[in-house]
């Protein structure tokens, strides 16, 4: 969910250590209280000695790793797993310290960024609704750790107690292709020229096509512009892979899936696919087609992005499909009614009627060789 659909709250700086004092880190980061992390390790350390219900033992894990870190020593901090491609830059303590603030709020959690003492700025997500045991919780996460391609956004670390779940993850200060083609609460849409719409297709396509080539069981579950982050150069990095097989059932999804993105065979967000995947990043597609966000496409009749595309598609009246700031760009249009014609066929109503994600990816890239090789001859 973008910022600007749910409501992006703001830069409110807090320190994330305050995170220990109230019931909830939303509270927390709405700014409603900031404490003294001494005044209130000495709360909890009384707290702990008496009986606690469960959104307390959290703070007190907490505390007892913060008070072992400051005895100078390490193995407190135990329960922050670090994976070798990213050896441990912080401890559990630091990161509690850093003062942090609201990303948003999506469909597994809310997002913080943290900017520790260092200056490293990592995202924090704390996971709401996590039913796997802490075993599988831990097989998950190796899976998603060991994941490593230039268009993703690497996990750094975990956290898993009984209460809470954390991952940390690299900052990535441009933001979401969501928040850039639609603004968000505090900025407008940024312009994005053809150029730059394919390019993060093509990294997108790449960084998705990574992971299905790791295996036919492992899919991301959750593609959509807010979940394709950009470099300063506006590279596209894929996140929030392999969360969806975390949490439990949700509420059922309707036939006319709100959020747009999720392929109609799949009524559980759980049941996931490689070729649902695909579906997802065919509107995708389209989202950077037509610079309509895929959640608010839904019409009055129930219409979505990929049949509201088709049917123009049908009606010959294919220039109305495209974003009007596409169409300032000379010669473009050919590589456009490609990638359209790709997107479509990504959105099939029948999964074996839609290409494999490395497909996607290779047209995608021959489709931008010649583009670049028109450009060399003129
Ligand atoms: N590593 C990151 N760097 C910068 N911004 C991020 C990062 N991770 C998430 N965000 C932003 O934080 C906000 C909340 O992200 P989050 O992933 O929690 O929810 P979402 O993407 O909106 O929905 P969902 O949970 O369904 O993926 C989004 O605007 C997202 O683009």
């Amino acid at each position: 969910m973008d910022r600007s659909q749910k409501g992006y709250q703001g830069s409110q700086g807090l320190l994330f250590k305050g995170i220990l004092y109230v019931e909830s880190l939303w509270f927390l980061a709405m700014g409603l209280r900031i404490v003294a992390v001494n005044c209130l390790a000495e709360q909890l350390q009384e707290t702990e000695t008496r009986d606690v219900g469960p959104s307390k033992q959290f703070e007190i894990e907490i505390l007892r790793d913060g008070v072992v870190k400051n005895d100078g020593q390490s193995k407190g901090n135990k329960n922050l797993v670090f994976f070798d491609k990213a050896p441990r830059a912080f401890y559990l303590h630091d990161l509690l310290q850093a003062s942090a603030e609201v990303l948003g709020k999506g469909t597994f959690g809310t997002a913080y960024k943290a900017t520790l003492d260092q200056g490293v700025v990592v995202v924090v997500k704390r996971l709401k609704d996590v039913t796997a045991s802490e075993k599988e919780f831990k097989a998950k996460m190796e899976v998603v750790g060991a994941m490593d391609h230039q268009n993703l956004v690497p996990l750094r670390a975990y956290y898993f107690s009984g209460d809470e779940k954390l991952l940390v993850y690299n900052y990535m200060p441009m933001g979401s292709l969501s928040a850039l083609l639609h603004g968000n609460g505090r900025a407008g849409r940024t312009r994005l020229n053809w150029d730059t719409r394919s390019n993060i297709a093509l990294g997108a396509a790449r960084g998705i096509a990574y992971l299905h080539s790791k295996g036919s069981r492992i899919s991301h579950g959750n593609i959509k512009s807010s979940n394709i982050l950009l470099t300063a150069s506006h590279e596209a990095r894929v996140s929030d892979f392999g969360l969806a097989q975390l949490s439990g059932p949700g509420p059922t999804l309707t036939p006319s899936r709100v959020d747009g993105y999720r392929a109609p065979e799949v009524t559980d967000a759980r049941q996931i696919s490689q070729k649902a995947d695909v579906y997802s990043f065919g509107v995708l597609l389209l989202e950077l087609l037509t610079g309509k966000a895929p959640a608010h496409a839904l019409t009055n009749d129930g219409v979505d992005l990929p049949r509201w595309v088709q049917s123009v598609v049908e009606e010959e009246w294919r220039a109305e499909v495209f974003d009007l700031e596409l169409l300032r760009y000379e010669n473009v249009e050919e590589d456009m009614v490609q990638l359209l014609q790709l997107a479509i066929n990504c959105t099939a109503q029948y999964p074996d009627k839609r290409p494999a994600m490395d497909q996607v990816m290779s047209q995608i890239e021959d489709l931008s060789s010649s583009s670049n090789q028109r450009k060399t001859d003129t």
